[in-house]
């Protein structure tokens, strides 16, 4: 593409040089940089990509775009902003993908990964080809590629979806997190929906405050506008769970037209007569589409929250309830979302990706409803994440459980020990006796233990790390999956 052309996309900006080149991609990476790229620098929060530009001439770029003139003999367009530069840049570089698709967004604190699989099961099986997005993998058209976080930065986005609109994809279901809303990872898509799970405390390492929290989640739906579109299919929705009440927030500052789901009375899509067992989550929902019973194969009410803002989404694209029924009882589950790990053994071994105080409540409240024997409990806290929620895990670790192993979930620059005794600092405070819980550093051996003292009928709940397959250590990345690990250690007292 012609940089002239691409730059014309930039409403304010100054050039240097001549921009009547053409440029054969666009990278914010150094290290990714190839001949005739446009490097964008990005001023980041370690380093900044200012810094790089002379790394990303020597590997050949093209062209710079910075926030301020640099001392290299490249031509250069200078921006206010380089990472709204990179929004629009990657948008126009790409043919505006997002406007050739059904793009549907979730974002809130827990339940994002679960709903986007919902939803993306419903569209399929409605014959709309649709992509997905988010923590576990991207994929569409049959082909997975993993992911290095939730929400891909701009550029990769952009780039994605282009992929996914080339081959046919017709629908894009993504996670939308906090920190991307925050970067402006999402700036330059065109959301059909957005959808709301619920916001509770994470990430205050990040946002510092839940107001600030709640402010990044609420970018996502103030950009949400053209509610009075006549033609049906440019519609814009938010989706708001209107029993969180950060909804009636969201519900003010988005001129979309909402549409809300729940438990309680006066929302358009509501579940009553909820029944949950071992096997699975019963309930009858009413919709502005019909009622129906719904017997969904996932276990736990939060369950019903995220079925409930897949159904809305998807009658939202025109999906009868009837078929939104049958694609919701056929799937079995999420990767790493309450997973039974069974090798054999007479108690309940469950891997669960609950990595948030109120993540960690619900699935707990749920094992407790089931759970005929003790409940063992193995978690831990992320390192270089939000410390405030260690200590109130501890908390709810021990309020609902027999036994609480507390061990590493990806300790990364952090002393291990010493985010085991932040968590630690919960049970004290709540003055959870010692013989109640265990400090274990090394997370195999936790898990061990919690095996080796699980008796018939009992339930070892293994929470964090879900469908992760490492465990960050420092600067190293080790092989480690809770469900291997957890059959080799059932193994082991067969
Ligand atoms: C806090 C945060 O979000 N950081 C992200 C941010 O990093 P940063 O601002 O520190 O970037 P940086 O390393 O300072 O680099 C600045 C610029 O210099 C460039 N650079 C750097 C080095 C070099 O040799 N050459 C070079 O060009 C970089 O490519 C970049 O463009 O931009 C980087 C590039 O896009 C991201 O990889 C990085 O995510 C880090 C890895 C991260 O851990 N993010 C997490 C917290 C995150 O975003 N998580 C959410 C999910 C949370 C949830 O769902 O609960 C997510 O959306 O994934
Ligand atoms: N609607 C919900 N409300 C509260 N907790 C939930 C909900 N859905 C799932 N959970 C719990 O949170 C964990 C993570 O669920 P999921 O992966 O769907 O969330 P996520 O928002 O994608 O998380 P992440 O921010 O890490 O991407 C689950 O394993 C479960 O314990
Ligand atoms: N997407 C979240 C997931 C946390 C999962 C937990 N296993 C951890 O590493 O803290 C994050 O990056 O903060
Ligand atoms: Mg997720």
């Amino acid at each position: 593409m012609r940089l002239n052309e691409l730059a014309s996309t930039l409403t304010i900006k100054h050039i240097i040089g001549s921009v009547d080149i053409r440029v054969s991609g666009i990278q914010t990476d150094s290290r990714k940089v190839t001949e005739g790229d446009l490097f964008i620098c990005l001023p980041g929060h370690t380093v900044d990509g200012h810094n790089y530009a002379q790394q990303a001439m020597e590997k050949g770029t093209a062209a710079l775009v910075v926030d301020r003139q640099l001392d290299i003999d490249l031509p250069q367009i200078i921006v206010k902003d380089c990472r709204y530069a990179m929004a629009v840049l990657a948008d126009a570089f790409f043919g505006s993908p997002s406007k050739q698709m059904k793009v549907i967004g979730i974002t809130g604190t827990n339940g994002k990964t679960t709903t986007a699989y919902l939803i993306e099961k419903i569209m399929n099986d409605h014959n709309v080809k649709t992509g997905l997005i988010g923590t576990i993998q991207m994929r569409y058209g049959g082909r997975t590629f993993p992911m290095s976080g939730t929400t891909p930065e701009a550029l990769e986005l952009q780039r994605s979806l282009h992929d996914m609109a080339a081959s046919g994809t017709r629908c894009c279901v993504m996670e939308v997190s906090s920190h991307a809303l925050e970067q402006g990872r999402v700036k330059g898509t065109d959301f059909r929906t957005a959808v709301f799970t619920n916001l509770t405390q994470d990430h205050l390492d990040y946002h510092n405050t839940m107001d600030e929290y709640r402010a990044a989640k609420g970018l996502f739906f103030s950009r949400m506008g053209n509610a009075f579109q006549s033609i049906q299919d440019k519609r814009k929705f938010v989706v708001l769970n209107a029993d969180d009440p950060a909804s009636a927030y969201f519900k003010n500052i988005t001129s979309a037209e909402v549409v809300t789901y729940g438990l309680e009375e006066g929302v358009d899509v509501r579940a009553t007569e909820i029944s949950i067992s071992a096997q699975g989550t019963d309930f009858h929902v009413d919709s502005f589409k019909g009622s129906t019973d719904i017997k969904l194969k996932m276990v736990g009410k939060f369950n019903v929250y995220n079925a409930l803002g897949a159904i809305t989404a998807t009658l939202l694209e025109g999906v009868p309830l009837d078929e939104i029924k049958r694609s919701l009882e056929s799937l079995s589950g999420v990767d790493g979302r309450v997973e039974s790990v069974d090798a054999g053994q007479p108690f309940a071994v469950i891997v669960d990706y609950a990595h948030t105080p109120d993540g960690l409540e619900n699935v707990l409240k749920t094992v407790d409803e089931f759970a005929v024997g003790r409940v063992l409990t193995v978690f831990g806290c992320g390192g270089d994440r939000d410390k405030t929620k260690r200590p109130i895990m501890g908390k709810i670790a021990a309020k609902y459980s027999d036994v609480v192993f507390v061990t590493s979930d990806n300790p990364r620059t952090e002393d291990p020990e010493s985010i085991l005794k932040d968590i630690e600092q919960g049970l004290i405070e709540d003055q959870v006796p010692q013989e109640k819980y265990q400090l274990i550093v090394d997370r195999r051996g936790a898990i061990q233990k919690a095996i080796d003292m699980a008796s018939p009928e009992d339930v070892v709940l293994i929470a964090g790390k879900g469908h992760e397959t490492y465990q960050l250590i420092g600067q190293t990345t080790h092989d480690f999956d809770d469900r291997i690990v957890a059959k080799e250690a059932i193994r082991g007292i067969q």
